[in-house]
């Protein structure tokens, strides 16, 4: 097929949250031309497969565990399941029933033409465009004067487990879009995935759960108490937690690919290693176990990145690559593997790329993401959920810094008025050399909202005497604050 060039100022490689933002904002308020070239839905991941269907599904669990922990209401819910049916169509609703005309609307009004096709980097500021699959002849050539991002966020890992990948296994895409909900199911790994998918499994009536973790904790990289309180509430819903246990072998009979969010064939036999019972035998198996940077086929080595990996600098720009032309933003740079880590890394990639073609120095904060390294703010939303910022006391000392931490239970006036089985902890993290605070960490029912004052401590810098003149309402679960001050004062 005959190819044809194209020039655009910005050419941005993946249409989710991250390339989105750095097209927008590369922009914005001038007659720059971008364009977004993506090879499935504008929205990417989050939007039809990852945060949006999953929240979507935890959330009405969290509802009526709040309704049942409130005398009044629990007595006039009674002891009903969630509602399926009306689960999944607001789930569906959620996710667009993953039709992204909402979105290229979106794009058309920035600006921004949206291309269908997987693109291939072949040179410096070049783009192959192939309309059909990975591997099909280019269509079209598209250059770019000002900048290139790569925004194409990750793909789910497949340990090489004997049998595993032949047993077409459920991956993340799959439960976020469960169609139907498998009577016995297992899940191998014990991070975020696999521990909110759990938590809605189990919720949507799963009869047998087992989380197949190869460490001893869950969400490794929180701080301990988050991980030990996720596996005891996991448990206390009916979960079995098997830790330092890996899948040896997997055999299903008779695996069909019936398409997404349904039971993908027979029953599915594991062995494990490094657990009793050796073996168990479930109706799905879900693969939780990290994911890596979609860069297959993407081209890197003609720009000599070759080992699939993009590290970028704080301008977000690739390096070991001249030139400042080549970007890249989200998942696929291995910053913070976060939707709202990439879109802030969108806003300011789409800025330095303004600036450098308006001829403007990159003078201010806006121009760097310092967020990215020890000010990363997330919520995993299991039950209870897990609300952090910054530094775990294990990161701030690996990274040498002086600690003091402030830990405590998190029953307050306020948080016991929410609701009746309100439990949790809480953890500052303190710079002792300059009496600010580095991380912190709260685990509980809706602390996802307590976060973002702690984010503001952290990325300010404020000293801590000065929190204590950031006076909490009452009666509200924001008071966990003042008390966590006090229990520093002693
Ligand atoms: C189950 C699950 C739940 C999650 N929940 C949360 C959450 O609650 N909060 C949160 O902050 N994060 C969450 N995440 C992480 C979040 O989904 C990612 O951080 C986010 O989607 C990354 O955005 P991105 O734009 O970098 O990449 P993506 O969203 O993955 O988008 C990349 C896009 O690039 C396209 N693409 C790839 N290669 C090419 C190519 N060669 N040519 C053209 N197009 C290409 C893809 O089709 C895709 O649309 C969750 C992840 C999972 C798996
Ligand atoms: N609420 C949120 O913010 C949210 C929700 C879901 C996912 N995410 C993001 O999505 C990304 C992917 O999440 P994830 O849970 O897949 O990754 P993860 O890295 O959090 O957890 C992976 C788990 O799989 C295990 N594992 C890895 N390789 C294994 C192997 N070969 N055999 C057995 N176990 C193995 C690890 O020990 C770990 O327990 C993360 O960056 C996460 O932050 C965020």
């Amino acid at each position: 097929m005959a190819t044809s060039t194209e020039d655009y100022d910005v050419i941005v490689i993946g249409g989710g949250p991250a390339g989105e933002n750095a097209a927008a904002y590369a922009i914005a308020g001038s007659d720059r031309t971008a364009a977004i070239i993506e090879h499935e839905l504008l929205g990417g991941e989050c939007s039809y497969w990852a945060c949006m269907p999953s929240k979507a599904l935890l959330r009405p669990a969290e509802v009526l565990a709040a309704a049942r922990a409130m005398p009044g209401v629990r007595e006039a819910v009674g002891d009903a399941m969630l509602d399926r049916r009306a689960v999944f169509a607001r789930r569906d609703e959620f996710t667009s029933h993953h039709d992204d005309s909402g979105q290229r609307r979106w794009a058309t009004s920035a600006g921004i033409e949206v291309i269908h096709g997987s693109a291939a980097l072949t040179g410096e500021r070049t783009v192959e465009l192939s309309t059909g699959g990975h591997g099909d002849p280019p269509t079209r050539t598209l250059r770019a004067r000002h900048a290139v991002v790569l925004a194409t966020g990750t793909i789910a890992s497949i340990p090489p487990v004997p049998g595993l990948r032949e047993a077409l296994p459920w991956i993340s895409r799959d439960a976020t879009n469960l169609r139907e909900v498998p009577e016995r199911v297992a899940i191998i790994g014990g991070g975020v995935v696999a521990t909110e998918c759990a938590t809605w499994m189990l919720a949507l009536g799963v009869r047998e759960l087992t989380l197949i973790v190869r460490g001893s904790a869950l969400l490794a990289s929180a701080e301990p108490f988050a991980g030990e309180l996720v596996a005891e509430s996991l448990r206390a819903s009916g979960a079995t937690v098997l830790f330092g246990t890996s899948p040896g072998a997997v055999r299903r009979e008779q695996p069909r690919d019936t398409g997404e969010g349904r039971i993908h064939g027979g029953p599915v036999t594991i062995t494990l290693d490094g657990s009793e019972p050796g073996e168990i035998t479930v109706d799905e198996v879900i693969v939780a176990a990290g994911r890596h940077p979609a860069t297959s086929g993407l081209g890197l080595a003609a720009v000599g990145l070759s080992d699939g990996r993009t590290p970028t600098d704080d301008r977000l720009a690739v390096t070991g690559v001249p030139g400042e032309w080549l970007y890249a933003v989200g998942d696929v740079n291995g910053r913070a593997a976060l939707t709202h880590m990439g879109k802030y890394q969108g806003r300011v990639c789409g800025d330095v790329i303004a600036a450098r073609a308006e001829g403007r120095a990159l003078d201010g904060a806006r121009f760097t993401a310092s967020a990215d390294h020890a000010q990363v703010p997330q919520v995993v939303f299991t039950s209870p959920e897990v609300a952090s910022v910054g530094r775990t006391e294990h990161a701030a000392r690996a990274d040498g810094i002086d600690v003091e931490t402030v830990e405590i239970d998190i029953a307050v006036a306020g948080s016991s008025l929410a609701r009746d089985d309100f439990a949790g902890r809480a953890k500052l993290v303190i710079d002792r050399g300059t009496d600010t605070l580095v991380g912190a960490t709260f685990v509980g029912t809706e602390v996802a909202e307590l976060v973002h004052a702690a984010t503001v401590a952290v990325v300010g810098a404020v000293p801590m005497e000065s929190l204590w003149h950031a006076v909490p309402s009452y009666p509200t679960v924001s008071e966990v604050w003042l008390r966590l001050l006090e229990a520093r004062r002693g």
